[in-house]
């Protein structure tokens, strides 16, 4: 580590004396609902008083746009260029959710220049804005983007579907970061199940084959129902929390919420944001070769 961002690092350590809960949201595969959860979880966590921020790292700013109506030029590599600060680029969504778009390139966190390091510290060390939460929403697929953001949080989500694609990639992130990056506890949300005995069924089959070939916890966290108010509420721009409070879907965020509020954040010293920069721009710990 350059002087320049262990100054960066203590810096933030001074300044985010308060703890922050860094969550990421991955999945593997596309399209199984990563965005959902991520924005209208943020939204639900506002609703109960949480400060919350929303890196949206899924590729680019289309699914923000597409679901809450908003567009910016600037992103996290405008930051990196020194050419933004990120309070400048932090979009608000309902409930006062900030949301950092995140750039729409696929360089990965680790293959960043000194220079880059160093400026996504500063920036992270600088930023004035206050939260609690910050949730990360991981592009789709493997790529050492989404592994670097799941590494350097404190919780990995991983959204999964019953569909044999979304299990099979689940399963493929989980091996990665286990074997790879040292994460050993996932926690499993169940989307678009039609019960939720059908959830615990999804939830079983993924564990089926991660305990047969792989030493991690996993936790079913949510189940969340196939909800047609989904598809409306993007038709209105709107957020289905917001749109549509009360159905099946927002009740399943909320519960969501409600657990992600009881999450330790660890003692160590992880649990600050600086924490999440150091390993956000670090190299894999842990590396295996074996495979399968
Ligand atoms: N529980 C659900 N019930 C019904 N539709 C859902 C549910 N969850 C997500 N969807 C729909 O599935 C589509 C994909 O969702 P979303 O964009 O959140 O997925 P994603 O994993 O972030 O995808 P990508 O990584 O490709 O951006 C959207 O049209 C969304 O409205």
């Amino acid at each position: 580590m350059s002087p320049d961002q262990a100054s960066g690092l203590r810096m933030m350590n001074q300044q985010t004396s308060e703890k922050v809960k860094v969550i990421a949201v991955s999945g593997g595969k596309g399209g199984v609902g990563k965005t959902s959860v991520s924005i209208n979880t943020a939204v639900a966590l506002a609703e109960k008083g949480k400060r919350v921020l929303v890196l949206d790292a899924d590729l680019g700013l289309a699914n923000v746009d597409v679901m809450l109506g908003l567009r910016s030029d600037l992103n996290l590599s405008h930051v990196l260029s020194g050419e933004a600060e990120l309070d400048d680029i932090i979009l608000r969504g309902p409930k006062g959710v900030g949301i950092i778009p995140a750039t729409s390139g696929t360089q990965s966190m680790v293959e960043l220049s000194p220079a880059q390091h160093a400026g996504l510290i500063r920036a992270f060390s600088e930023m004035r804005t206050q939260f609690d939460i910050l949730i990360v929403d991981t592009a789709a697929g493997i790529s050492d983007m989404v592994l670097s953001f799941s590494r350097a949080s404190q919780d990995v989500v991983i959204v999964v579907c019953d569909e044999p694609t979304s299990i099979t990639d689940a399963y493929a992130i989980i091996k990665i970061l286990s074997r790879e990056h040292g994460v050993f506890r996932f926690k499993i949300v169940a989307n678009m199940v039609r019960s939720l005995r059908e959830g615990m069924e999804l939830f079983a089959k993924l564990s089926k084959v991660t305990d047969r070939f792989l030493d991690v916890a996993l936790e079913l966290v949510a189940t969340v129902p196939f909800d047609e108010n989904l598809r409306k509420s993007v038709r209105k721009q709107k957020l289905i929390v917001e749109a549509f409070p009360k159905s099946p879907a927002s009740i399943a965020y909320h519960a969501l919420a409600n657990k992600m509020i009881t999450w330790p954040i660890p003692q160590q010293p992880g649990g600050h944001l600086e924490f999440f920069v150091e390993r956000l721009v670090q190299r894999p710990i842990y590396k295996d070769d074996e495979s399968e």
